[in-house]
């Protein structure tokens, strides 16, 4: 898995520039954080990235294929291996279905996939929601359960579950926790560093929270009014090279 992004601009309105310049890389197995504050432009780069939303200038390469929104069939191929988990877990869940069927959407899309972690032998459809119940330290008794039956954290559980029960390469968690509890987030933080460990994946972690990010992340990125202003490990968190900008948000979080 690699992900390389180029000189990545986003325009919106003449005046509103929300992506500027923007280049990193992504490495297999690698656990990266992009932390900005409101308006940073967290969000447009997370939803270029899904093939949400359309760029014009920069280039973005998946495992060196190059993501043109426009192109249907490309990206099909690009959301089996990309994934996404988003801060608002009730409007991932249809209010409607019970918690198996919602879990079973990707898996029903992708039927060429088998995922690794299911157990022998034949499962019925049910089963297989269980074991992703039980992924992501769930009740399997939830499987017949409708989202408002969940509490916050449940809920994005589940769709942490329902992400990567097709075993994407990456993985991108946009604000993942914060609708969340504090001690909710922390159990949140928590699960997706033992399944990020258990099974190499990649993730790519985007919060508004140094925090966060830095519990899970190895490598963060800092973004301001849509630039990347500091790139640096975890362990050089809090070297003198540090960009102020980052500096602040260290004092701010009081880390
Ligand atoms: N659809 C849109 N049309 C016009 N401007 C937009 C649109 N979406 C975002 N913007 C602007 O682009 C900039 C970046 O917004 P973005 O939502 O990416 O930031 P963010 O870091 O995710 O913020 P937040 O944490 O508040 O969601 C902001 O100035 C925002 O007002």
């Amino acid at each position: 898995m690699s992900l390389v992004v180029e000189g990545l601009s986003k325009q919106y309105a003449k005046r509103i520039q929300a992506l500027k310049q923007v280049t990193f890389q992504v490495n297999e197995g690698e656990c990266i954080g992009i932390v900005g504050e409101s308006g940073s432009g967290k969000s447009t780069l997370a939803r270029i990235l899904l093939g949400l939303d359309t760029y014009k200038e920069g280039k973005i390469r998946f495992n060196d294929r190059a993501i043109a929104p426009r192109k249907r069939s490309d990206l099909r191929q690009y959301r089996k291996s990309v994934q996404m988990v988003f801060q608002d877990a009730t409007s991932t869940l249809n209010p409607k279905l019970p918690i198996w069927k919602s879990l079973l959407e990707p898996l029903d899309n992708f039927k060429e996939v088998t995922p690794s972690f299911f157990s022998e032998g034949s499962l019925s459809r049910k089963e297989m929601a269980e074991e992703l119940l039980e992924l992501v330290g769930l009740d399997k008794e939830m499987v017949d359960r409708y989202p408002d039956e969940l509490s916050g954290g449940q809920k994005q559980r589940v769709s942490i579950a329902r992400a990567i029960s097709i075993e994407p390469s990456l993985l991108v968690c946009d604000e993942p926790t914060a609708s969340l509890d504090v001690t909710v987030q922390v159990q949140i933080l928590r699960l997706l560093k033992e399944l990020q460990q258990k099974s190499n994946m990649t993730i790519l972690f985007i919060s508004h929270d140094i925090r966060a990010v830095s519990f899970l992340c190895e490598r963060l990125i800092v973004l301001k009014s849509g630039s990347i202003v500091d790139q640096f490990q975890l362990s050089d968190i809090y070297h003198e090279e540090r960009h102020p900008y980052t500096k602040a948000l260290i004092q701010a979080a009081a880390i």
